[in-house]
């Protein structure tokens, strides 16, 4: 299995790729790209470590070394927030970084999985298909926007705040990766119960979450060692399904067949080629199904951005 990271050199990069160096199965192949010239020396650090995972570094222009064989592509490449910005904000920028990077996927190694961090991920996955779909490579079983740093949130901020075992708590998300559009179906967390006022007020601790980190980052940039964690896990998951383990469910930013919107995040069941099945997300409370409803305009909105950017 080879799985390359591209925009490795970064704050998530860096974290994602020593987890992935200690954590990917034996005989594994990690690629990792980023346009900074350091990338070689990333990758010549990490290869100290005594694992049985190879690791190479490619620094510079062009991406296509690191994407040769590829299973699976990770895309943190990009800027993150400062104090004031909302994802939306990064789009300028981060648009055309995804656009090129797929376009380099779409001849290179175009059958790979490929799971998108950057910024704002509602829009930059529908970028990332139309390439695809420019390209006549588009698989929508295998385009994912990691979404999985809500859902270790959601499962953090719970654990703490009812006292329990966070190893035990599981917390669906749905919808997608920015503000009102991330929504933690709480009602569906076991063994516990919620006031009105605590669902209100933990949704949306876990809605604006990033903007916690990056005030107290306080200029110095977003989420990057939890976004390196929740991106391994994902990540490991993909890994486990196309290797054959059954079984292997994540919530994650798919284009499957949602009623709501062409992108939706919810449970999915993964397999040898990616999605194997998207899942019902279940019954929803009242404030669920209302909070839903109020953020649809804003996730086609989003949708509908990167649409017209690659037209
Ligand atoms: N999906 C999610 O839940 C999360 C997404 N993010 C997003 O992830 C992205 C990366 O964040 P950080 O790692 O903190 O940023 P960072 O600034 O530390 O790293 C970004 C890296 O991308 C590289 N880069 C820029 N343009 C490139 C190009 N054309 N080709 C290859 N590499 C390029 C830079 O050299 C840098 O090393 C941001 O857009 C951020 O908003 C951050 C946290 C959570
Ligand atoms: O908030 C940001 O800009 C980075 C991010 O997506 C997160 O931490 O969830």
């Amino acid at each position: 299995m080879k799985v390359a990271v591209l925009g490795a050199a970064g704050g998530i990069g860096q974290a994602l790729a020593l987890l992935l160096k200690n954590n990917l199965p034996a005989g594994s192949a990690l690629s990792l790209y980023d346009i900074a010239p350091v990338t070689p020396g990333v990758a010549a650090d990490l290869s100290h470590i005594p694992t049985p995972v190879s690791v190479v570094g490619f620094g510079g222009e062009d991406p296509t070394p690191a994407l040769e064989g590829a299973d699976i592509v990770l895309i943190s490449a990009g800027v993150a927030r400062k104090p004031g910005m909302d994802r939306a904000d990064l789009f300028n920028v981060n648009a055309g970084i995804v656009k090129n990077l797929i376009e380099k996927v779409s001849v290179t190694c175009p059958t790979a999985c490929i799971g998108i961090i950057t910024n704002p991920v509602n829009t930059t996955v529908a970028i990332a298909a139309e390439v695809l779909k420019k390209a006549g490579v588009y698989d929508k079983n295998k385009l994912f926007g990691i979404t999985t740093l809500d859902i270790i949130r959601g499962e953090t901020f719970v654990a703490e705040a009812k006292g329990l075992n966070v190893a035990n708590v599981k917390v669906p998300v749905i919808g997608g990766h920015s503000g009102v559009t991330i929504l933690p179906l709480l009602s569906q967390v076991e063994g516990v119960s919620f006031s009105d006022e605590e669902v209100e007020k933990m949704t949306h601790r876990i809605q604006n979450a990033g903007t916690e980190v990056v005030e107290a980052k306080a200029g110095g940039g977003s989420a990057t060692l939890s976004m390196g964690q929740a991106a391994c896990r994902f990540a490991l998951s993909l890994v486990k399904a196309m290797e054959g383990e059954k079984d292997v469910v994540e919530c994650t930013y798919v284009d499957g067949g949602s009623e709501h919107a062409q992108f939706f995040a919810q449970p999915v069941l993964l397999g040898k080629n990616g999605v194997e099945k998207v899942l019902p997300y279940g019954k929803l409370s009242a404030f669920e199904e209302a909070a839903m409803n109020d953020m649809l305009d804003t996730l086609k909105g989003d949708i509908a951005k990167g649409v017209e950017f690659v037209k």
